[in-house]
């Protein structure tokens, strides 16, 4: 059983990729290297260099190698890009899922691992945001990976495929620090980055309703996603193709405010980290904190790392990079 991991030179499929390995199941990482990293791959994983919307280069890695399932992480992952180029962002997340899905197809590979987001829940106002919520994204990042799970329902029911979507909440820390988040789009990094510069952090927004008024979210260990991937394949190895189609949330089940975090990052680094309350950024929900009772029960996964541990894993990383 060997499974192709498209994206697997970039933060979180490295982290998957080395987890994999590391279990003996053979992988083939598939990576234009456009934000990846060749140097995060362990050595004995072999790298073809290609992109995910070439349908004859994908179809040729599957000879090639054998592949018998595939992880599906390379993608665009920018909210804000999003609305400023969304026909690159259909092109890449959404034609790049559709040359996957036909070259599986062709090659008889009928088995599949896909990177979905909570951004995909829009502003839906639940407490707790649970898998068969109707949702209704509001950016076009969001959107693409909704038309990429739908994909994958009706295009599994017709070729036989065996599918399980990963709904990942925000994702932080390394799991060493060569593996660690090298852009800095999200929160954690962006502190990290104020720190260095001596720059006050922007809480963008402090009159939601929330506990303290910040944005509340569900943080996750980058670790403990890599994790879930490890037993999302083995659920998939161990059942007939065509038999399995899901979608799972993958977070803690616990909400963190963005006050939080910065308690969390002062604690870590012993460091003054001066924060001011600015204008929300718009399109931001309050409060978005997944259930998880779904992947407890169905795949007997939970995470186990916390705030702290992500913030200071995140942090040695972050310095162990510059
Ligand atoms: N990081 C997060 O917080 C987060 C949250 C939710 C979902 N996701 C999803 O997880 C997946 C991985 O995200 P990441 O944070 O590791 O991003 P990343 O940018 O670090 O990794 C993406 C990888 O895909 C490769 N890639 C991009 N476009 C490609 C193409 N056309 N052909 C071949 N390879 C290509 C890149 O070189 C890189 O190695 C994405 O699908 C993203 O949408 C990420
Ligand atoms: O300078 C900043 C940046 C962010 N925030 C706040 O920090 C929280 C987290 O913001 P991020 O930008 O780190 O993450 P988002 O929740 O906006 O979205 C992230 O997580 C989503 C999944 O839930 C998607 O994966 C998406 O791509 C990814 O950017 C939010 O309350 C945001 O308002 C600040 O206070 N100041």
């Amino acid at each position: 059983m060997t499974w192709l991991v498209t994206g697997g030179a970039g933060y979180i499929g490295a982290h998957a990729v080395k987890r994999l390995h590391a279990a003996g199941t053979p992988v083939v990482v598939y990576d234009d290297l456009s934000t990846g990293d060749a140097r995060r791959i362990p050595d004995g994983v072999p790298l073809v260099e290609g992109d995910v919307t070439d349908k004859a280069a994908l179809a040729e890695a599957f000879a090639k190698h054998q592949v018998t399932g595939v992880l599906h992480f390379a993608a665009q992952k920018s909210v804000p890009v999003s609305m400023e180029r969304p026909l690159f962002y259909y092109e890449q997340n959404v034609g790049g899922l559709a040359a996957i899905v036909a070259a599986m197809n062709e090659a008889g590979v009928r088995r599949i691992v896909f990177s979905s987001t909570a951004a995909l829940y829009g502003l839906a106002p639940e407490e707790t945001l649970v898998e068969d919520l109707v949702v209704d994204p509001i950016s076009v990042y969001g959107e693409t990976k909704l038309i990429g799970e739908r994909m994958l329902r009706f295009a599994s029911a017709a070729c036989g495929f065996s599918w399980i979507a990963l709904r990942y909440f925000n994702v932080v820390g390394a799991d060493e620090p060569a593996l660690g988040d090298t852009s800095v789009g999200n929160l954690v990094p962006i502190v990290f980055r104020c720190i260095d510069e001596g720059r006050t952090v922007s809480v963008t927004g402090g009159d939601y309703p929330t506990p303290d008024g910040s944005g509340v979210r569900d943080y996750i260990h980058v670790a403990d996603l890599a994790d879930a991937h490890v037993v999302a394949v083995n659920h998939l190895i161990g059942r007939e193709p065509g038999s399995v189609g899901e979608v799972y949330n993958v977070g803690t089940g616990t909400g963190s405010s963005v006050l939080e975090v910065l308690d969390a990052v002062r604690a870590v680094t012993g460091l003054e980290v001066p924060a001011e309350v600015v204008a929300r950024r718009p399109g931001d929900p309050a409060r978005s904190v997944a259930g998880v009772a779904k992947i407890e029960r169905d795949l007997d996964w939970r995470a186990s790392r916390g705030l702290t541990d992500m913030v200071a894993d995140a942090w040695t990383a972050w310095r162990a990079a510059r």
